[in-house]
């Protein structure tokens, strides 16, 4: 029997032993514990005392883990082995922003993110000189959500260029996009790893038309495919960045995917946000598990799972500027551990992901705390926090720190009533992760050390984190589905073909 098969009863047995300790008896039993149970790598400091484990807990999921040989398995990524093993790829995206392997695959593939990234920097200095104020980046998942975060929550204001993003196929979405850019003054980037993305192609062709002739000379790709972009659309090869297939989708914002990011902050400030995420690189791979803090998430996150069955996990950063962080890491976790077949193929032993979900604080405070506190299913959260404030406004940030204090504080402690509508239970199980300030390198490690927490999970549970075949059904059926809509087929479905009445009345 595998660590995997026994993931389940070897946890819920701890879960049963401790079913009746909440977090504040732990953090009371226990007076160094509110210490004992954090880590720092760099700007990262993450606290996690008050998860509902104990120590024995703690030393099950770390032999687990170790079980499951993590330290190896990890190396087995770093090296470049091919660890997608259903599509028989490498995963190299640690090599696009160090080099923390000497092995020759991630060597050469490291070799060729130097060169990519220097003509990408190139040509942000050339885009910096032609005095375009806009661009209007277009991709979707992960051609889209990490370069829309890390420009969202890196970019200054002033004198940089604005970055824009179309991803939805709903021309409601382009409409809303390009309403108010000029396009005498705008380029467009094309951002598809496979360049046959039917949303990316559609939204595409109309940034191209509505550039007119500009298109011709500011339009640009990144693209595995670089044959395409040339035949599809006219882009010479000295506007395409390239991509390799050993950099998935949803890794890919350190690649030439994160040509906007480069733009919006400066190529100085995009190696800066690289560099934080190869400090990371280097803790996952030379720490010990026990002093690892992809290693702690993941554990924390198996154990919420599979230890105590909770079936969702929130994120919530307390800061505007990662308003779309939780975007963000339900396509990074939920596409790549939401899977229930084990790497052999054989059907996974007990629960996978749960769904994440999330919104920054304090807004979320007066939508769906409610339910944190009350409802009737727990609901762990990872809370975020940045210490320096980058505002004049410090009344403000204080306010802001007050207030993630206070919530992390009465989801463990809770306070008790007489009266149930009065009283929180408390025990709610949070981890609280806070950056030095919200900068390129604390971006950078804090993505990194998302990664590698799903990486670590995906081992534990003996799935590859790097395939996403169920997102294949879907898009099949569209495009059969395309002609029906315009009347040249009917559908087989019935209820398909009775929703497809409704719509051709419009
Ligand atoms: O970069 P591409 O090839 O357009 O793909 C976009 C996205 O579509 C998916 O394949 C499926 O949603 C993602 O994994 C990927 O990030």
């Amino acid at each position: 029997m595998t660590a995997t098969d026994r993931i389940d009863d070897t946890l819920r047995a701890h879960a049963e032993r401790l079913k009746h300790a909440r977090t504040a008896d732990l953090v009371a039993r226990s007076p160094s514990r509110a210490n004992d149970l954090a880590l720092r790598v760099g700007p990262i400091y993450a606290n996690f005392a008050r998860q509902g484990y104990d120590e024995p807990a703690l030393e099950a999921l770390f032999g687990l883990l170790r079980e499951a040989d993590a330290p190896g398995r990890l190396r087995a990524q770093f090296d470049g082995e091919a660890i997608n093993l259903t599509e028989g790829r490498a995963v190299l995206h640690t090599a696009l922003r160090g080099d923390t392997s000497q092995a020759p695959a991630a060597r050469e593939a490291h070799a060729q993110a130097l060169e990519a990234r220097a003509r990408m920097g190139e040509l942000v200095a050339s885009l910096e000189a032609s005095g375009v104020t806009d661009i209007v980046s277009v991709g979707i998942g992960g051609s889209d959500l990490g370069p829309r975060l890390a420009v969202d929550a890196l970019q200054g204001v002033g004198a940089r260029p604005r970055v824009h993003f179309l991803s939805n196929v709903d021309g409601h979405a382009a409409r809303r996009v390009l309403a108010g850019l000029d396009p005498a003054r705008t380029a467009g980037i094309l951002i598809s790893k496979t360049f046959s993305t039917q949303e990316t192609l559609l939204n595409g062709r109309l940034l191209a038309e509505w550039m007119g002739e500009a298109a011709a000379s500011r339009l640009y790709a990144v693209s595995a495919n670089t044959a395409r972009p040339a035949e599809a659309f006219g882009i010479p090869p000295a506007r395409i960045l390239p991509m390799w297939d050993w950099v998935g989708g949803r890794y890919s914002l350190w690649s030439a995917v994160g040509f906007p990011i480069a733009l919006a902050i400066g190529m100085e400030a995009f190696e800066a946000f690289l560099a934080g995420a190869a400090e990371m690189d280097a803790h996952v791979i030379e720490a010990p598990l026990e002093r690892n803090l992809p290693a702690w998430h993941a554990a924390t996150a198996i154990w919420n799972r599979n230890g105590l069955g909770h079936a969702t996990h929130a994120v919530l950063p307390y800061d505007e500027r990662l308003k779309l962080l939780s975007n963000y890491l339900q396509q990074l976790v939920m596409e790549s551990l939401g899977k229930s077949a084990r790497r052999d193929g054989s059907p996974v032993a007990g629960d996978t992901v749960p769904v994440w979900w999330g919104g920054v604080g304090t807004d979320t405070q007066h939508s769906f705390f409610q339910a944190l506190h009350q409802g009737t299913s727990i609901i762990p959260a990872d809370f975020i926090g940045i210490v320096r404030g980058d505002t004049p406004h410090v009344e403000n940030h204080r306010a802001l720190h007050a207030n993630l204090l206070a919530q992390t504080e009465a989801f463990a402690n809770g306070q008790a009533s007489d009266d149930l509508h009065r009283a929180y239970a408390g025990g709610r199980p949070t981890t609280t992760i806070l950056l030095d300030s919200l900068d390129p390198r604390a971006l950078g490690a804090l993505l990194a050390m998302y990664e590698h927490s799903v990486y670590l999970q995906s081992v534990a549970w003996d799935i590859n984190a790097f395939d996403q075949f169920g997102v294949e059904l879907g898009k099949q059926l569209a495009s059969r589905l395309l002609p029906a809509l315009s009347g040249e087929a009917e559908p087989e479905d019935p209820v398909t073909r009775a929703l497809l009445a409704e719509l051709r009345k419009g």
